[in-house]
């Protein structure tokens, strides 16, 4: 019993005194009370006051306050009806409840009691306010941190090395594909196999832990429940219990597959180009880098084709960028379409492309695919309904023959290619040492071309048109040369292209109209025959707009009457806006001067707009007279043109006559105009005028 005492020591008074120090030093509140519904106090400790903030008189027999009142209504139910079962079943009482203090604070309290007589308790109470708030404080933490791992959007779990999960939060069973954690604690058994993709990667994992106790954002490939691949980066750290045993791996997963899609978007974007999708420069380089070793290991031989589209310029500028992308995305598809799956197909920026083809044999093989890929880019397309074609020209260089390194292999290539446009387009040449010495530095090129007007270096060439049947000069050709002081006399070919491309032909065709009417009329005035002067139009001349005016003023400055000039221009100019140059050529027409259209047969598809084409006459390509005597196809474009033109009432005029069996074809076949070396090279004005004199 609470307050029996103990046997020794023996006296009474000793004992007394030493219950009265016990009593008043404990902390809490011994009492002896009536088990009736006031709980009627017949004795209280010391610790009363401290405990309820009440004096002991206070309560002693209800004197101010029963402690059924000091007892919180809210409890005293609960009390009451804990102590009477104890008391039915004879035994001890053990109960927390709340009071409610003298000063009206409510405190936590613990009592302990028994019933001495079937009237009587006797017990202690104790504050235990702290303890219970520490408790409070705990379950919140608890709670808290449960809610953080119940719903945190990262993934959360604890795993040991060898049996799997022990705790997964529902963001990682939802991200790994579970319906719930204990589903994937339950069948994700052998993490090794079952959820990495890489098995080695659970086995580098616990390893680093081992080594390091920690990993941090530890990327790998993993499979979901369905199956599926995603990216998981997961950040861990090793828990060891007091004697330093690993009890558990506890971690964080976040899942970055959208990331990894993007580093990779990324990292392609840094190396294809944006438009075509192909390897842009860096992926080429080193492309060509490995190409070479190869090459270089097993004795073959790597091609760089470089390759660049005729005319693109012209159409990117005429019919927008729009319809230039697009032809652009055409082109790198049938490029590829040419090549294996090993070799490369690049784009270099603009309307180039570089083509890597590895592992060659020889240098037929690589003839045979060039062949293919002229093939291929010369092949019909449509853009806004109407059917075009383009061609490309290209240089090869061969590793390791031509160039040790990929700056120099593509340097040569380059100037290959340059050889190729020079020599008239539509083809591939193989670069040669040779080429090195023409000039193929575009940029220094071009600084010396702007200086070509002022220092007076550009001159004409004058190449007749004939009769065919009489013999007799009917006109003549102007053909730019350009006297270079730094490379001799240049011809169009190797400058006319970039001054087209740069804007450059704006000037220069200006010189060559004023030079060609002042020329003309100057040798009127010396009174040789009158002849029709044809002068080259570039199609940037026509799209500039102000053409109509140039000419009238030039006509004027010079003096020479309109009827005396032709403008030649190429088929290209109608793919351009149409009705814009229709209306142009019309208005130059009705001024008198005489339009030709110059190679015609070669590219755009105008037939549908030759019959409404203010024109007068047709110069047949010459591809089609060099063909004529040994391919019956040629023949019959000629003859073909030759008819269209008549039945249009236009002049037909074929150039390139070389041999007098091709000027006999023409005739033949209804062609009474032309113009070749068969009957003369372009020449120097005083060359001319002494044919013109004969
Ligand atoms: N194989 C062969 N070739 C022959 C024969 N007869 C003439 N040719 C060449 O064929 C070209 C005909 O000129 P094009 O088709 O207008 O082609 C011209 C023209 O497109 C352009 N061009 C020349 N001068 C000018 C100009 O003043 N302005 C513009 N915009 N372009 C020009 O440069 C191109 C090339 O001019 P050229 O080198 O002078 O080359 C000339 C001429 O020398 C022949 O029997 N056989």
């Amino acid at each position: 019993m609470l307050l029996s005492m103990p046997s020794t020591p023996a006296d009474p008074a000793l004992q007394a005194r030493m219950l009265g120090t016990l009593l008043a030093n404990l902390e809490g509140m011994v009492y002896r009370c009536r088990l009736d519904e006031h709980w009627t106090m017949e004795f209280v400790s010391e610790g009363c006051l401290a405990l309820t903030g009440y004096r002991e008189e206070d309560i002693l027999f209800n004197s101010r306050i029963s402690y059924d009142q000091i007892t919180h209504p809210d409890d005293r139910r609960h009390v009451r009806t804990t102590i009477l079962e104890a008391v039915a079943r004879n035994c001890r009482f053990d109960i927390e409840y709340r009071i409610v203090r003298a000063d009206g604070s409510i405190r936590w309290v613990w009592e302990r009691g028994t019933n001495i007589t079937r009237d009587v308790l006797e017990g202690f109470i104790q504050d235990i306010t702290e303890r219970k708030q520490a408790d409070e404080a705990l379950r919140e933490a608890e709670r808290r941190y449960r809610s953080i791992f119940e719903n945190a959007i990262e993934g959360i779990y604890q795993s040991t090395p060898n049996d799997g999960y022990l705790a997964v939060n529902p963001a990682l069973a939802r991200m790994y594909g579970y319906a719930s954690p204990q589903e994937m604690i339950a069948v994700l058994r052998d993490i090794d196999h079952q959820l990495y993709v890489d098995p080695h990667r659970r086995a580098e994992f616990v390893r680093l832990m081992e080594q390091d106790n920690v990993v941090t954002n530890f990327e790998s490939r993993i499979y979901r429940r369905n199956g599926e691949i995603i990216w998981i980066s997961e950040n861990a750290r090793a828990v060891h219990d007091s004697s330093g045993k690993l009890l558990f791996f506890e971690g964080t997963v976040e899942a970055i597959t959208e990331r990894k899609l993007h580093e990779a978007e990324i990292r392609f974007q840094a190396t294809h180009d944006a438009l075509t999708g192909l390897p842009n420069r860096t992926l080429l380089y080193d492309r060509m880098q490995q190409a070479m070793l190869h090459s270089q290991r097993y004795g073959n031989l790597t091609a760089i084709a470089f390759l660049d589209l005729d005319q693109f310029k012209f159409i990117n500028d005429s019919l927008g960028h729009q319809v230039g992308d697009e032809l652009l995305k055409i082109t790198a598809q049938r490029l590829k379409s040419c090549l294996r799956e090993s070799d490369t197909v690049a784009r270099q920026g603009g309307d180039e492309f570089v083509l890597l083809l590895t592992s060659q044999p020889n240098e037929e093989s690589i003839t045979q695919t060039m062949q293919r890929v002229l093939h291929e880019v010369a092949q019909p397309w449509t853009a806004n309904d109407l059917e075009f074609r383009i061609t490309c020209s290209v240089g090869i260089t061969l590793y390791p023959n031509d160039g040790r390194d990929a700056e120099t292999l593509l340097k040569h290539a380059d100037s290959a290619m340059y050889k190729a446009k020079e020599l008239g387009r539509n083809m591939f040449q193989y670069y040669s040492a040779e080429m090195n010495s023409t000039v193929t530095d575009r940029l220094e090129l071009l600084n010396r071309l702007r200086q070509a007007i002022p220092n007076d270096e550009l001159v004409l060439h004058y190449q007749p048109k004939l009769n065919l049947a009489s013999g007799e000069i009917i006109g003549v050709e102007a053909l730019i040369r350009w006297n270079s002081p730094h490379s001799g006399l240049v011809s169009p070919g190797a400058f006319i292209p970039l001054a087209e491309e740069t804007g450059l032909i704006i000037p220069i065709g200006e010189w060559v109209l004023q030079t060609a009417c002042r020329r003309n009329r100057a040798w009127q005035d010396a009174g040789y025959p009158p002849v029709v002067i044809s002068v080259n139009l570039s199609p940037r001349q026509l799209a500039r707009g102000d053409i109509v005016q140039q000419v009238e003023r030039v006509l004027a400055e010079t003096g020479l009457d309109a009827q005396w000039l032709e403008l030649e221009i190429t088929e290209s100019v109608m793919a351009t806006d149409v009705e814009k140059s229709f209306a142009m050529l019309t208005e130059l027409r009705a001024m008198g001067v005489r339009i030709s259209l110059d190679d015609f047969g070669t590219g755009y598809s105008s037939l549908s707009y030759l019959k409404r084409f203010p024109v007068d006459t047709l110069k047949i390509d010459q591809s089609f007279v060099r063909d004529i005597a040994i391919d019956g196809n040629s023949a019959a474009i000629v003859r073909a043109i030759v008819s269209l033109g008549h039945n249009l009432n236009l002049n037909v005029l074929a150039e390139g006559i070389e041999t007098a069996e091709q000027s006999a074809l023409l005739r033949q076949n209804g062609c009474n105009e032309g113009q070749g070396y068969l009957i003369s090279r372009p020449v120097p004005e005083q060359d001319f005028l002494k044919l013109l004199n004969r």
